[in-house]
């Protein structure tokens, strides 16, 4: 389902490569957790694999066919670390609504369902929100575009223990409709969940088997 060849990514502003040789395989839609220490690569290997960033080498495929960044991008949704920094929306209606000025009401109400907060007004102001209802709104958001592959950078960080349980809940529901790549510094957290998993390590990633 999801191929990384050989991904190299050693921007022109590093000394030393961020990325190296990095090879995945998974062909089934199982949640894949990529752990590692601060600085070990993490969020740069989301951004490869979404399409943000273009790797110096290697070619990343989806369902056995070779994708552009932009093709990437068009079928990646991420949410990244301490996504509530970053809402501008006045209301969590706006903030579903940017990019998407003309979404029908409908489709908002379908995808705060999805993660569990049907039971909020839409004009609710989103700093208004418990610590876990903004990151189920981050990952709301990024819903609507009905992304193939959700990318998460450390969903729980920063959270409660009980909220962190919410999360764990809510992304192990997901997984069934998409393909979930998680990057985080506590892998185990998700040692419930059946999960594929790796190590990244000064930018070399390993198959924790
Ligand atoms: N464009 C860039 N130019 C220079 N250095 C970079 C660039 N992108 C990433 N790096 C460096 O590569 C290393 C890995 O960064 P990255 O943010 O991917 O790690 P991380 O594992 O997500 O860390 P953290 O958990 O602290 O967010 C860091 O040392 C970072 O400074």
């Amino acid at each position: 389902m999801l191929e990384l060849k050989d991904i190299h990514y050693h921007p022109a502003t590093s000394e030393t490569p961020v990325l190296k040789e990095i090879v995945i395989l998974e062909k089934k839609l199982k949640p894949i957790i990529i752990s590692g220490p601060s600085g070990s690569g993490k969020t740069s290997l989301i951004e490869v694999i979404s399409g943000l960033t273009k790797p110096s080498k290697g070619l990343i495929a989806w369902k056995n066919q070779t994708l552009s960044e932009h093709q990437r991008r068009a079928i990646s949704g991420v949410v990244f670390q301490f996504p509530e920094r970053h809402f501008i929306g006045l209301t969590i209606a706006q903030e579903l609504k940017l990019g998407h000025r003309r979404l029908p009401r409908v489709i908002q109400s379908e995808v705060l369902k999805k993660v569990g907060l049907d039971n909020i007004k839409m004009n609710v102001l989103p700093e208004n929100l418990s610590g876990g209802q903004q990151r189920r709104l981050a990952i709301a958001v990024q819903l609507i575009r009905e992304p193939k592959i959700l990318l998460l950078d450390e969903p729980t960080a920063g959270l409660d223990w009980s909220v962190r349980d919410e999360i764990l809940q809510l992304i192990k529901e997901l997984s069934n409709q998409r393909l979930i790549v998680i990057v985080t510094h506590e892998p185990e957290l998700f040692i419930e969940m059946d999960t594929y998993n790796y190590q990244l390590s000064q930018g070399t990633l390993s198959k924790i088997l």
